[in-house]
């Protein structure tokens, strides 16, 4: 998939903002004017299929407004999402409903599972919206929540679960869902660290079979290395490098980005 030439500007004076981005003002006279946001700025991305790729970046510095364009959560000011041949930003509304539930599914920080609903119902969730009969969906949802080692918990409730079962039936769901994209917004990093650790290995087995084209934020350096270090850093909005965790660590294209990966070395 490709992301060329995305802006994204948030705040009421929207249209002044846009025309001081057009001229070339600095994110921060933009902010002091008009009283808006420069989320991202001319992100040109390519990220490649049949892989993990983590986006980074301290916190504020566009990660989830530049997933959320992926599957047009979020709309572009500027600029084009390519997913292969799809051009996600002219799609019509009814085409990018199919296309969403076609291609993408999304795991969130904070699970976004319905309390109402069993695991079942959680984990069968995008094949009841697509009208996938019950008796098939249960099954499905059946075999994925095998999968991420749910078995036996199909009729309990979000309060009965751990934080690390609750991500699992994330997990189930974005997998039961059959597509062959999963945008993942920190999925993890509200689990403790051996959970956490488990969960990776998990996604790491997973993906071992499935070969999906993962997208993952997160902003752990040791996370991304564990999931096969390749990343795109973001600072303030900017694409700062992306590569390998090797070439950011060996040839960091910046300060900011010597910084990032000197503290997490001190870290690790
Ligand atoms: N809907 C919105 N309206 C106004 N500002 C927004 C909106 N969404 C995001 N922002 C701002 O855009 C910037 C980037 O936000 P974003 O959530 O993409 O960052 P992030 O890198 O994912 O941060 P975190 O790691 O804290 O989740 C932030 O300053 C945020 O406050």
């Amino acid at each position: 998939m490709r992301l060329e030439n995305i802006n994204k500007v948030f705040g009421k004076r929207h249209a002044k903002a846009m025309a001081l981005l057009e001229q070339g003002s600095s994110s921060e006279d933009i902010t002091s004017e008009t009283d808006c946001h420069v989320a991202l700025r001319d992100i040109n991305l390519t990220i490649p299929s049949n892989g993990i790729y983590c986006i980074m970046g301290l916190s504020g510095s566009g990660k989830s407004t530049l997933l959320r364009h992926i599957n047009r959560l979020i709309d572009p000011d500027t600029g084009t999402v390519w997913v292969e041949d799809v051009d996600v930003t002219a799609l019509s509304i009814p085409d990018l409903q199919k296309f969403r539930q076609k291609r993408i599914a999304m795991v969130f920080q904070h699970f976004g599972l319905l309390p109402h609903f069993t695991v079942l119902q959680n984990a069968e969730f995008a094949l009841r919206v697509r009208g996938v009969p019950k008796h098939e969906r249960a099954e499905q949802a059946r075999y994925w929540l095998n999968e991420v080692e749910l078995s036996g918990y199909e009729s309990h409730y979000y309060d009965e679960l751990s934080g690390g079962m609750r991500q699992r039936v994330g997990l189930a769901r974005a997998l039961a869902a059959g597509t062959d994209i999963l945008l993942m917004d920190e999925p993890f990093s509200a689990l403790d660290p051996l959970i956490r650790r488990k969960l990776q290995t998990l996604l790491l087995d997973l993906q071992d079979r499935l070969n999906k084209t993962i997208v993952f934020i997160t902003h752990d350096v040791e996370e991304a290395r564990i999931l096969g270090g390749t990343v795109a850093l973001l600072n303030q909005g900017r694409l700062v490098q992306s590569g390998s965790l090797d070439e950011l660590a060996t040839h960091p294209a910046d300060d900011y980005v010597s910084s990032f990966m000197s503290v997490a070395t001190e870290s690790a």
